[in-house]
């Protein structure tokens, strides 16, 4: 029994082992393995089309992975029996465009899920998504609609959302990518924040220098394979493959 105690303690909140993804003949992803460990925040980076949506988008279950298995603690979620919305509750995932409904209010739009998929009491779901959104000073917006608001808060709403459901980690795909560059650092701010507070991330970006700031790991993604999973320093300062070093360097000659 302590054995099995000691294994499940040190089992990674995600672990993607051999997925390959592909579109018709296009391999996307070819053997991707990687773990996301508790409370560790990795950059996924690669260069443009390399698969870092694809492979987000296999983690929150949009799209179905052709070979390997995602695992999210002891659950296989390629699984064809595993439940969605069970999985989906347990991943807060926030994408480049604000997915916020625009019919509807900052507080209907950060209690949705909680209320309808998970059935949770309202005025509980009111109460905690008031808490959140005073924690980022938004509290006054909570009646507002999204229109109103700027693209960077518009982006901290739906990481507020994402938190509703307790998840055991979050999925950030480019969540700065569409905004303004006045307004990054707001969002990039509050993931900081996160981090500080022990949430376990995943984040596809092309903030270089926060990617070196933030992420205890940074996984390099090209051509379908990884080819760099070390920390900030050993993969952005030190490696010494010719791939890294050009994907890098043209980043730095931006
Ligand atoms: N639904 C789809 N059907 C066919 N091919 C697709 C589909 N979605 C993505 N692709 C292809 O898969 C490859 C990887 O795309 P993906 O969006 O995952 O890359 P990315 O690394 O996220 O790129 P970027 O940094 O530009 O967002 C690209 O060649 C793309 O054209």
């Amino acid at each position: 029994m302590e054995m099995e105690n000691s294994r499940l303690s040190s089992q990674p909140v995600l672990r993607l082992d051999n997925v390959t993804k592909a579109y018709g003949t296009n391999l996307i992803l070819d053997h991707v393995s990687f773990d996301v460990n508790e409370h560790e925040v990795v950059a996924l980076l690669g260069p443009s089309g390399s698969g870092k949506s694809t492979l987000m988008k296999c983690v929150n279950l949009l799209e179905h992975v052709n070979d390997g298995q995602i695992w999210l603690g002891d659950t296989d979620i390629t699984d064809p029996r595993a439940r969605e919305n069970d999985i989906r509750a347990r991943i807060g995932v926030v994408f480049q465009q604000f997915n916020l409904f625009p019919h509807m209010t900052v507080l209907d739009n950060i209690i949705l899920a909680s209320v309808h998929v998970l059935k949770k009491d309202k005025q509980e779901s009111i109460d905690k998504a008031m808490n959140l959104l005073k924690r980022i000073g938004m509290a006054d917006k909570a009646k507002s609609y999204p229109d109103r608001l700027s693209g960077g808060q518009q982006q901290r709403v739906a990481i507020v959302r994402a938190l509703m459901t307790d998840p055991k980690m979050l999925l950030l795909d480019e969540i700065t990518s569409a905004l303004d560059p006045m307004l990054v650092g707001e969002v990039l701010t509050m993931v900081m924040e996160l981090k500080e507070q022990g949430a376990t991330i995943l984040m596809a970006t092309h903030e270089m220098s926060f990617a070196h700031k933030a992420a205890d790991r940074i996984v390099l993604l090209r051509g379908g394979h990884i080819i760099e999973n070390g920390s900030p320093q050993e993969v952005m300062d030190e490696s010494t493959n010719p791939e890294t070093q050009e994907f890098f360097s043209y980043f730095r000659n931006l």
